[in-house]
């Protein structure tokens, strides 16, 4: 399947670089300016702003809508640059207070725009996020993303293939968050750097495109270059009817193409890996990189217990844990439910199961983020807010918030915080905080009882 969309988008003619790819879509965040910069310097153009949109997310406050405070400007000196450079380069953007704005991997498979085959570039890390829905997502760097803005194009190193082919299935209470940190802990010693991992298999089969999103998001984490799953069924009932899909003749013409992307049957891997789903359990992190968790019901390990005990002891000291404690001991101050790894509808519903008719425990502070305006909208059609803020949760506004302390919602030192993101590394949710990560129904649950829970065990 990755050599079919390479083919499909590599260069006639540019024989100097084998690898030169026509991208579809280029995704702009708040966190470019220099790419901007660069093209002023230049006095370069965007080649294809119809290909490229922009949004607000790393930067925006969640604590109130839209905080414009004058005609051009929105408080914030971030906000304001992407605005005015999307502007001068004639480029899309949801600013703040649009009811398209979210987080950029949100909101590009929720609009239709993400579409199976297509090659999507992002200046973030996450962007393997897009292959859930059959698309080659490509995390780039500030130099690639003044390149792409530029060209449209974008030079790919040589890239390996792996297939992980995901056997059994997800018990019931166990998420497609925990399947990820199983693929992300397995992966820890870096066999899949450099590789696009294809998932297949009947428990990838059994996941929706919002799970499926999860487990591509976190394949960034994984070590992958990026992530893609085949589109079936239920990538084209997801797509079908979105803002951006193809409609009438062309919908037909664009799922008769769809099927043509899977790999053959006799497709060959550089590597291949098989995970059985059945041996997945509610998990989370007890260290300072995805890859140190540990199910729910298991004791925080002993470094000398570990592959690697001097960084297990240095992430235990970071963490302010003690090797041996029960995991579902783990006492934590905040609960942050959002992001791209987990902040679409599916994730609140998830969590409003768990916490619905229950309340928050005392001393904790809960902070419900949904990853885009619609998502809040769809939420709030729901009810799903008034289940979280009768529970004593927090309901704010969309963007990246606490999974990355780039705006106002950060963690103090030595607060330790349950989060459905995708990384824990130090000081990521500010200076000396404590981060574990959780799939949207422990969070929910932690937020009850207030230490590390297994919604199972309430
Ligand atoms: C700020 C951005 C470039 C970064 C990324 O590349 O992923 C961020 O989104 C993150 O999650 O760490
Ligand atoms: S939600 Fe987190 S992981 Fe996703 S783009 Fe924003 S900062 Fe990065």
């Amino acid at each position: 399947m990755y050599e079919k969309i390479l083919d499909r988008h590599r260069l006639r003619g540019a024989t100097d670089i084998p690898d030169r790819l026509f991208v579809d879509l280029h995704l702009v965040h708040d966190l470019s300016p220099q790419a901007f910069d660069g093209l002023r310097r230049e006095g370069r153009t965007v080649r294809r702003p119809d290909l490229t949109l922009a949004t607000a997310d790393h930067g925006v406050s969640t604590a109130s809508p839209a905080p414009e405070v004058g005609p051009r400007s929105f408080g914030s000196p971030q906000l304001d640059t992407l605005m005015s450079n999307c502007s001068q380069f004639g480029i899309p953007v949801y600013g703040p207070g649009s009811n398209k704005q979210g987080i950029v991997h949100v909101i590009a498979p929720e609009l239709g725009l993400t579409q199976p085959g297509m090659v999507i570039a992002c200046g973030d890390s996450h962007t393997p996020s897009h292959g859930a829905l059959g698309a080659l997502g490509f995390g780039i760097g500030t130099s690639d993303v003044e390149h792409v803005l530029a060209t449209q194009t974008l030079v790919l190193p040589t890239l390996k293939t792996m297939r992980v082919t995901l056997t059994g299935s997800l018990r019931p209470g166990v998420t497609a968050k925990d399947l990820a940190l199983g693929l992300v802990r397995l992966f820890n010693a870096g066999d899949a750097r450099g590789h696009v991992i294809e998932f297949q298999g009947p428990a990838l089969a059994r996941l929706s495109v919002e799970d499926r999103l999860t487990l591509c998001n976190l394949a960034a984490e994984m070590g992958a270059r990026s992530a893609l799953v085949a589109p079936d069924e239920v990538t084209i009932e997801h797509v079908r009817g979105r803002r951006h899909a193809p409609a009438g003749a062309r919908w037909d013409a664009a799922v008769e193409d769809w099927s043509r992307l899977s790999s053959d049957p006799d497709a060959v891997f550089d590597a291949e890996v098989v995970f059985d789903a059945d041996l997945c359990e509610p998990t989370a992190t007890w260290g300072t990189t995805p890859a140190m968790s540990a199910a729910l019901d298991a004791f925080v390990p002993r470094p000398e217990e570990t592959a690697d005990p001097t960084a297990a002891r240095l992430a235990l000291e970071y963490m302010g844990l003690m090797g041996g404690e029960p995991m579902a001991s783990i006492q934590i101050d905040v609960v942050f439910i959002g992001s791209c790894a987990n902040g679409r509808l599916e994730d609140l519903r998830a969590a409003a199961d768990v916490v619905h008719g229950r309340m928050v425990a005392p001393n904790v502070r809960v902070l419900v983020v949904p990853g885009s305006r619609s998502v809040k909208l769809d939420a709030e059609a729901e009810g799903l807010d008034r289940v979280f803020t009768s529970a004593g949760m927090e309901w704010r506004e969309p963007g990246c918030s606490m999974c990355l302390g780039l705006n106002d919602d950060t963690l103090g030192p030595g607060m330790r915080c349950a989060a459905t993101s995708n990384r824990n590394f130090e000081g990521r949710q500010g200076p000396g905080a404590r981060t574990h990560l959780v799939s949207p129904a422990v969070a929910a649950a932690t937020a009850v009882t207030g230490r590390l829970t297994d919604p199972a065990t309430l």
